[in-house]
């Protein structure tokens, strides 16, 4: 009889967000990075985490092009992509927020919006300095688009306030707003939750769980176990530039090298 369960005969790759295979990185003497490698899938909340050094950051600097890798191999969406620069990793589809906001702070926050959607308009910043009348039109689009992004991530009441008078917790909104608006196939989001008081980190949470439920794909790097457990379908562990373990976050908790890299006994 004929197998009809077509889900298996299907290749894994078609079925991946973001696969990375193989990353190698290292300055000078310290290897920052070995054979790291994850797979996310469409829809979910993939956490990246690690005791202090362990090589997050670096590992989010060479998929988002911010760093050049010694090896790896890079698919987004299925497709090849090399992660040479920072506005052709934007342009292929990684949006990514900084553990140190960056934002332009004497902008608006719904100029900091409208900024990010320029990655997708045909008239870029360029058309946005000349503005001739097409160019009008798609600004005013952008600016509704902005607009509703501010509304989302709910802080549209400061849309005209200056993004460096913004609470710490409305600029990482603002941030994640900036971000979707290039309408990226992976929303990464670096320490999102660093600074934030107990209160903003539950509005976090139910942000990042809207975003999810609305078919985006998240990688976070976190510090805050709970936030990540909580709110992660699966994740990866790294420690020493080393992946030591991956998978649910139910038994990367129980998993005993994962156990001693937080608690510090001598697992090296
Ligand atoms: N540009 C760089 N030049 C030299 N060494 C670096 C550079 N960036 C990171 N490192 C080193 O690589 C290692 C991994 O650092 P990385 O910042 O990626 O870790 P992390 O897991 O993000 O840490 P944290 O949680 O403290 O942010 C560390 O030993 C760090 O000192």
């Amino acid at each position: 009889m004929t197998n009809m369960n077509t889900a298996t005969t299907q290749p894994d790759t078609g079925e991946l967000i973001l696969s990375v295979q193989g990353v190698n990185k290292r300055f000078g003497g310290l290897q920052a990075l070995s054979d790291v490698g994850l797979a996310i899938k469409p829809g979910e909340i993939y956490g990246l985490i690690g005791p202090n050094g362990a090589g997050k950051t670096t590992f989010f600097n060479v998929i988002t092009g911010l760093y050049t890798p010694d090896s790896g191999e890079f698919k987004l969406g299925g497709n090849t992509y090399q992660p040479t620069a920072v506005h052709e990793v934007a342009k292929a589809g990684i949006a990514r927020t900084f553990q140190n906001i960056r934002l332009f702070g004497e902008m608006t926050a719904l100029e900091n919006v409208m900024v990010g959607r320029h990655v997708r308009t045909k008239a870029g910043l360029f058309g946005a300095v000349f503005r001739p009348a097409s160019i009008k039109r798609e600004e005013a689009e952008i600016e509704d688009m902005a607009h509703e992004l501010l509304e989302y991530v709910g802080i549209s009441q400061h849309a005209h306030h200056t993004a460096r008078n913004l609470s710490y917790g409305h600029q990482r909104r603002l941030e994640i707003a900036r971000a979707l608006a290039t309408e990226p196939k992976l929303l990464a989001l670096d320490e999102p939750a660093a600074g934030m008081n107990a209160t903003e980190k539950v509005e976090l949470r139910g942000l990042l769980d809207k975003i999810r439920t609305d078919g985006r794909t998240i990688l976070l790097i976190e510090h805050d176990v709970k936030l990540v457990m909580g709110l992660c379908n699966r994740l990866t562990v790294l420690d020493y530039g080393k992946v030591i373990a991956q998978g649910l976050p139910q038994d990367v908790q129980k998993d005993k090298a994962v156990v001693e890299a937080y608690l510090g006994t001598p697992a090296h």
